[in-house]
């Protein structure tokens, strides 16, 4: 049975192509905290109408896919598989809809707007955001509209178009990673982090989900089952974090009864804003728990 969440971790996003049927039905079993089933960018162009119809022979089975998030990245809709992908999907029990290469907020409302004529219900949108053009404007397109609760970052078009060399630190990445994660944070998004390809190499992609971690993402995306449990693991708190969380809340509870607005744990200064770090940790800790993953928390990394 789903369990029901009041909170939505997003550590992994798993891309499933979805003109691969076996893909589909493998995705049920898997610990991935979002599935993107995609129309897009992994789906030949002569495979686009098949990739509709396994995706609703796959949902009229059932729709369930254990806990994940139901998320559908559909063709642009300034193109004609985008529209016939949006009324593929109209009925559809899905959480949210992905938009590919979201480069201007005028493009971003009027496709909500096209949505909103299909669905009747008000659907969660997601952003791609991986063009230069895309990075660039990511405050304007973040402030556009409080539909979007979701960035996800396409990081192979945007090395592609920005000429980087593709290393294991991303070093030619790190500003545009962070300038989205500064433009979804300013309008209080989510934001992830986009897939590591070299599917083999398990130290690199382990070092990039730290690494994504560390600059503030919520999670990262994945092409492959074998890259779901690292990954969910890297963005799971640790006991030390949970110990850690624990004392601060109740450090700063004791503060304010004492009427201060600081506290200090071992001659750390406990500024009150680090309640909200607190809290998450513990909120993602419970959630977790919750999935029956808590062997993850513990593992050291
Ligand atoms: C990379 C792959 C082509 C590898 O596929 P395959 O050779 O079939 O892998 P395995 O035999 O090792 O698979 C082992 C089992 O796992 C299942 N599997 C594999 N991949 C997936 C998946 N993505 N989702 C669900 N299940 C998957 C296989 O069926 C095997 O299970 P079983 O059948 O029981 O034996 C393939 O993984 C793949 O196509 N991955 C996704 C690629 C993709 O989605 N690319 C685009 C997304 S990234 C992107 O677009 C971001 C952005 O837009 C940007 O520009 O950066
Ligand atoms: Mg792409």
């Amino acid at each position: 049975m789903e369990p029901t969440l009041n909170y939505r971790p997003r550590r992994t996003m798993l891309y499933v192509p979805t003109h691969v049927e076996r893909y589909l039905e493998k995705a049920r079993g898997l610990a991935a905290d979002s599935i993107v089933f995609d129309l897009q960018e992994s789906v030949p162009p002569q495979h686009k109408q098949t990739a509709r119809d396994v995706l609703l022979n796959a949902f009229s089975n059932s729709s369930t896919f254990e806990y994940s998030e139901r998320i559908v990245r559909i063709n642009p809709l300034s193109t004609e598989w985008g529209e016939q992908d949006l009324a593929a999907i109209k009925n559809l029990d899905i959480d949210a809809i992905l938009l590919p290469r979201i480069e201007s907020a005028e493009s971003l409302l009027q496709y909500i707007e096209q949505i909103d004529d299909v669905f009747s219900n008000k659907l969660n949108i997601m952003i791609n955001i991986e063009s230069p053009l895309g990075v660039l404007r990511a405050e304007e397109i973040c402030a556009a509209s409080g539909r979007v609760s979701c960035v996800v970052m396409g990081v192979t078009d945007l090395s592609n178009e920005l000429k980087i060399t593709q290393t294991n630190d991303r070093a030619g990445l790190l500003t545009s990673l962070s300038l989205v994660v500064l433009a979804a944070r300013a309008h209080k998004k989510c934001v992830i982090d986009g897939p590591h390809f070299d599917l083999k190499n398990v130290q690199a992609c382990e070092f990039s989900c730290r690494q994504a971690r560390d600059l503030g993402f919520d999670g990262k995306a994945v092409v492959h089952p074998i890259q779901l449990d690292y990954t969910n693991d890297a963005f799971t708190p640790k006991l030390d974090d949970i110990n850690r969380a624990k004392a601060i809340i109740t450090a700063i509870k004791q503060a304010n009864e004492e009427g201060r607005n600081v506290a200090v744990i071992e001659d750390r200064l406990i500024e009150p804003s680090l309640r909200e770090w607190a809290e998450r940790v513990l909120t993602l800790y419970d959630t977790v728990k919750e999935l029956g993953q808590n062997e993850l928390i513990g593992a050291s990394r």
